[in-house]
């Protein structure tokens, strides 16, 4: 069996990035940006006003002054300030020539154009100024290649005077389940049977990265339905991945199927708990992944796999999970020949794996916040040791 890291390795070699697209700024959302991005523009492009007050000179303080106009947020005062004179001035208006501080409100008082400070310290210059240029230059890289556009990374790309920008492309994905066990969710569901949550889990978990996700439904236990249907499916997205079938059953026909239709399969079977019946390869152009059945096992291996292939394609830099430390909050025994991915939660600096971590469970799918990363045949350790985690939110 290969190790993690070799299989994760094998996979995004399968598949190479997508050619990038120029979106509409709120298209890209969640895309990975192609090229480091440039400013157009300079932010702020003038000294402003951070606060609503008067913008005067410090070497005036105590004044009093006379206040002479105004300075509006899209308004700026075009005059300029000589001794002894303050320009009223709201939130983001321009800061008149000369003006070097601006006196909050609320610490004057105002009487027709007489304004009086009301504290006795004189303030510091460029108090409450934005100065021009500060957040940045014209040609500054406010983002890198591969940054991932979240809502801070499009914020500063408007500010940067940019309508549209190039990204990745955006990976055409189907979501196949197999097992004649399998009903729909929320269907009527008899003792013999078992809703299908790896399409919706699967589902759940890609919504934040860019992608198109396809459900292409459940999937019989039968050669022919999986050969036709994968077939298909092969000539029409860039990912297929299925769930199930994967292992050494007699019904686990998915990479029979595969194999039939003339797929190149990479690896089979994975150091890994849970997920080690994991499956990759090639039909045509579109890439394979075989996920395990059980859904932690489902779940695990598209966290480890499944997102970062995505993340790949997509033009992300970083493809792979980062991994954090933590001390563990409980005695952790001996590991396996597998590595193990213990369901977890980190609370208050401390990590502690859940004490089910049966692959057939559901429930510490929902509680766990963390994956534990137990390397294989490592040694029992105390509680406070420290240990390796990936977050999962
Ligand atoms: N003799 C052996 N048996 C098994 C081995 C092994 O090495 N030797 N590996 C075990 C491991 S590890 C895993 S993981 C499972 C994975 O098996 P499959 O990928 O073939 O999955 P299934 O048998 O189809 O299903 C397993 C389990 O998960 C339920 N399931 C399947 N699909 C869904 C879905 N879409 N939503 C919810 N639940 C699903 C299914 O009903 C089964 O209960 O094999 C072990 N066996
Ligand atoms: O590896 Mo299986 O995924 O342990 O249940």
């Amino acid at each position: 069996m290969i190790s993690v890291a070799e299989a994760q390795a094998r996979l995004l070699a399968l598949a190479s990035p997508l050619p990038p697209i120029e979106r509409d700024l709120m298209q890209a959302v969640r895309h990975y940006l192609h090229a480091p991005l440039m400013a157009e523009r300079m932010q702020p492009a003038a000294d402003l006003s951070a606060m609503d007050g008067y913008a005067i000179a410090v070497e005036d303080f105590p004044g009093p002054w006379r206040v002479i106009g105004e300075s509006g947020a899209g308004h700026p005062f075009t005059g300029d300030l000589q001794r002894g004179e303050a320009v009223r001035i709201f939130t983001g208006a321009h800061v008149p020539e000369n003006a070097d501080s601006v006196l909050i409100q609320e610490n004057t008082t105002r009487d027709g154009e007489m304004l009086r400070a009301t504290i006795d310290r004189a303030p510091a210059q460029g108090s409450n100024i934005r100065r021009l240029g500060s957040d940045f230059r014209v040609g500054d890289a406010v983002l890198p290649k591969g940054a991932y556009l979240d809502t801070g990374a499009i914020s500063v790309a408007a500010m940067a005077g940019h309508g549209r920008l190039t990204v990745g492309g955006t990976p055409r994905i189907a979501i196949a389940a197999t097992g004649d066990e399998l009903v729909p969710a929320g269907s009527a569901c008899s003792a013999a049977q078992i809703p299908c949550s790896n399409s919706p889990m699967l589902q759940a978990m890609l919504t934040s990265l860019p992608c198109d996700v396809r459900d292409a439904g459940i999937l019989r236990d039968d050669l022919g339905v999986l050969e036709r249907s994968l077939s298909a499916l092969s000539k029409q997205v860039d990912i297929i991945v299925t769930t199930g079938g994967a292992s050494v059953g007699d019904h686990d026909l998915v990479q029979r199927a595969l194999v039939n239709i003339g797929a190149q399969m990479d690896f089979w079977k994975v150091a890994m708990r849970p997920g080690k019946p994991l499956m990759a390869g090639k039909i045509g152009n579109a890439v394979v992944l075989g996920l395990p059945g059980n859904p932690s096992s489902a779940f695990v291996t598209a966290f480890l796999f499944l997102l970062p292939l995505i993340r790949h394609m997509a033009g992300c830099n970083a493809p792979l999970p980062a991994l954090f430390e933590a001390p563990t909050a409980t005695d952790l025994p001996a590991g396996g020949d597998r590595g193990e991915y213990l369901r977890a939660t980190v609370e208050g600096g401390h990590i502690t794996p859940l004490s089910v971590q049966d692959s057939g469970v559901t429930r510490t799918l929902s509680q766990a916040n963390a994956l534990l990363v137990q390397q294989s045949h490592v040694t029992p350790r105390p509680k406070g040791t420290m240990v390796q985690y990936m977050r999962l939110s």
